[in-house]
């Protein structure tokens, strides 16, 4: 897959079939979509293309709304990577963009970057400026532009939109086993593992302490978790705490990971790590030995729930 991080910078003259979205979770509905557009395009022995826009258009144009991503921008193309497509296109969204009207949005995206020749988009899909042009406008656009236009079913939209509000609810409500069923891989966290109080070694377990940087990447419910992470190219498993540590008085929230079976330096090391299952919620302990007893017992849990699933 090519990667562009902005569409005038797509060179490539082999014309494209298209299919425009944000695609957050690529989740399987998204991911059928995916393989009708490379279906298509091996058919018709042209090119994929997915064209997504970043920031999300709400970022940009609703400042204050706090909009929460199953994915980070990066996860989003490691995701996408594995779907056979041929090009991703990020292109960056400002407010210049979205005053973009329809018709140069369609000449200066689809036309002279893309080359387009096929668009498979949403019954629903809105583009130009104020949103104000919709899929039969995109068809006369194509009619003079010699591109044709293929309609997502109502349907097969609906069930997209179902899935990623249950994705969303499941990771609200620390339900990973059915947000994993439906974004059809494990959900995940990437960020750096930075210094925390140095209290993990004290407890017997150390913990990777989790720094995301992008603050709009969802972070499922508070509590302890089953997890594994690739690290160095070796599998490890392990439990995580996201949560204010209250029983040491913890302000902050984190997201603190113990492997199982490992001793190494992790500071400054960027890792992902791949959420499993729920255990508990976090609670407040009276003493820190009750915290370290609760941790055996995760521990306990945690491998049980390892060796049951191979
Ligand atoms: C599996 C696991 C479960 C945890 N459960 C709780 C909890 O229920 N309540 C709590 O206050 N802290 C909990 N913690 C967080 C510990 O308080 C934390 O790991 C400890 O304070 C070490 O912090 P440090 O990495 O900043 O040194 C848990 C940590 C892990 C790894
Ligand atoms: N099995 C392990 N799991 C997690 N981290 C480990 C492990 N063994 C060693 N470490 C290291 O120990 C650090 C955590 O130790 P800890 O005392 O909890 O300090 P901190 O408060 O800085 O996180 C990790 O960042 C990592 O570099």
């Amino acid at each position: 897959m090519k990667l562009y991080h902005n569409a005038d910078t797509y060179t490539n003259i082999t014309p494209t079939v298209v299919t425009i979205g944000t695609f957050d979770g690529v989740h399987i509905g998204h991911k059928k979509i995916i393989e009708r557009l490379v279906e298509s395009a091996k058919t018709n022995g042209i090119e994929s293309v997915v064209l997504t826009f970043f920031p999300h258009p709400r970022m940009v144009l609703q400042q204050d709304s706090d909009i929460k991503l199953i994915n980070t921008i990066d996860e989003r193309i490691q995701i996408l990577e594995k779907t056979g497509l041929d090009n991703l296109v990020i292109h960056p969204f400002t407010k210049e963009f979205s005053r973009l009207t329809a018709g140069e949005y369609v000449q200066q995206m689809l036309i002279d970057a893309l080359n387009i020749r096929h668009v498979i988009i949403g019954y629903d899909h809105r583009f130009g400026r104020n949103r104000n042009s919709n899929i039969t406008d995109l068809a006369s656009y194509g009619i003079q532009n010699d591109f044709t236009v293929e309609e997502i079913s109502k349907q097969d939209i609906d069930d997209v939109a179902i899935s990623s509000t249950k994705i969303r609810q499941a990771l609200a409500d620390g339900d990973i086993i059915k947000a994993n069923t439906y974004l059809g891989y494990n959900f995940m966290l990437t960020g750096k593992v930075v210094r925390g109080k140095e209290l993990g070694r004290k407890l017997s377990y150390p913990t990777a302490n989790l720094h995301i940087p992008e603050e709009y990447k969802l972070i499922p419910k508070k509590g302890v978790y089953v997890v594994q992470s690739k690290i160095d190219n070796k599998l490890y498993f392990g439990m995580m705490n996201i949560g204010t540590n209250p029983t040491v008085n913890g302000e902050q929230q984190t997201i603190e990971t113990h492997f199982f079976d490992a001793s190494f330096n992790l500071y400054d090391k960027k890792i992902q790590i791949e959420m499993l299952k729920r255990i508990r919620d976090e609670k407040k302990f009276n003493s820190v030995e009750e915290l370290q007893e609760a941790m055996q017992q995760d521990e306990e849990f945690s491998r049980e729930y390892i060796n049951s699933l191979v």
